[in-house]
């Protein structure tokens, strides 16, 4: 595929302008941003289900149609969640080796789901009730890329507390990039593009985790087989956790003092990267994140002693 770079305007799912990078040639426009790493891909797998699907054509640079805008979003937020991890963790892409961004949107029909699939990111439209187009959620697209970075890095399994650890660093840096990006942010996971005709909710909440039935404490875990062992039930308990890390807040009797989300996330991405393993389960999670914290802050830092609370609030000891 030759060309050359171009920015393009064009609309989000929530009818929003932005400008993002694009490739011209004689055929057209194609959501190819060569700008970042070895590349950002978009495509449209045109309410079927294989991946990738065709590679988006444009007719002339103008990104306004309501069909285009999951497609403008996926590109576009993929770009941002690529310069979080660039600019703030000096990692180039997901394998902290420039690798392709290749993202599918428009798969299957009123598919309420989206997923990482081992290779790319893949975003369903949404019934319109329960979902509008998930990549119209930067939360989520950052959710999904962090899996990518989850499974380059620590590799933990999907499944029963490793999963609920995975899970959750994907919610934690999902919203760390929605606040890097003060796109709306909160700490509610994916309330963009969930129940658009309820307002308030959330796909999640990792302020308060029982708002969506899941647990804010250990001892309240989910022991089932269900969601692969909970994962993104148990997510809740590590979720939890970050928001009280990196906000402050007394939770079952024990304070937590807050760092705020930069240290946060320098936290967690040690973690992640550094010491986590494939069956990491919560006890080690909490071992690797006052390592990881101790190496960043120093053993008798207040970082620590938060960090610390902030597991013994979930009643992780
Ligand atoms: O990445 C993930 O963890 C989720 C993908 C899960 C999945 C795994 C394997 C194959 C297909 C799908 C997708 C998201 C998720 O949390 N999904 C939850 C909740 C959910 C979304 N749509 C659903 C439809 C039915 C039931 C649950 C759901 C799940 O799949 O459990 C992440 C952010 C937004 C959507
Ligand atoms: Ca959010
Ligand atoms: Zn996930």
């Amino acid at each position: 595929l030759t060309g050359n770079d171009s920015t393009a305007t064009g609309k989000g799912v929530l009818g929003d302008t932005k400008t993002f990078n694009t490739l011209l040639n004689n055929n057209g426009s194609y959501l190819v941003d060569r700008t970042r790493g070895d590349g950002i891909f978009t495509y449209d797998a045109k309410n079927r289900t294989r991946t990738p699907g065709t590679l988006w054509l444009d007719s002339d640079n103008v990104y306004n149609a309501a069909y285009d805008g999951a497609a403008v979003d996926a590109h576009a937020y993929a770009g941002q969640t690529y310069d979080y991890f660039q600019n703030v963790h000096n990692r180039n892409s997901y394998d902290g080796n420039g690798a392709q961004l290749v993202s599918t949107v428009h798969y299957g029909r009123s598919y309420n789901n989206a997923f990482w699939s081992g290779s790319q990111m893949v975003y369903g439209d949404g019934d319109g009730s329960q979902f509008i187009p998930l990549s119209g959620a930067l939360d989520v697209i950052a959710h999904e890329l962090t899996h990518a970075v989850t499974d380059t890095t620590a590799d933990l399994i999907y499944q029963n507390e490793s999963g609920a650890i995975n899970e959750s660093m994907s919610d934690i840096f999902g919203t760390l990039v929605e606040y890097h990006f003060n796109n709306n942010p909160d700490w509610q996971v994916g309330e963009d593009i969930y129940t658009p005709n309820v307002a308030g909710d959330a796909l999640r909440s990792m302020e308060d985790p029982t708002l969506s039935g899941d647990p804010d404490h250990y001892s309240k875990r989910y022991t089932g087989t269900g969601d692969y062992g909970g994962v993104h039930i148990n997510s809740g308990i590590s979720n939890k956790a970050a928001y009280l890390l990196a906000n402050g807040g007394t939770h079952y009797g024990v304070s937590v003092n807050a760092i705020g989300n930069d240290k946060a996330g320098d936290i967690y991405y040690r973690t992640l990267t550094q010491y986590l393993t494939p069956n990491s389960n919560y006890s080690h999670f909490r071992a690797s994140t006052i390592q990881a914290a101790t190496d960043l802050y120093g053993a008798s830092s207040a970082e620590v002693a938060s960090v610390k609370a902030a597991f013994s609030a979930v009643g992780v000891n």
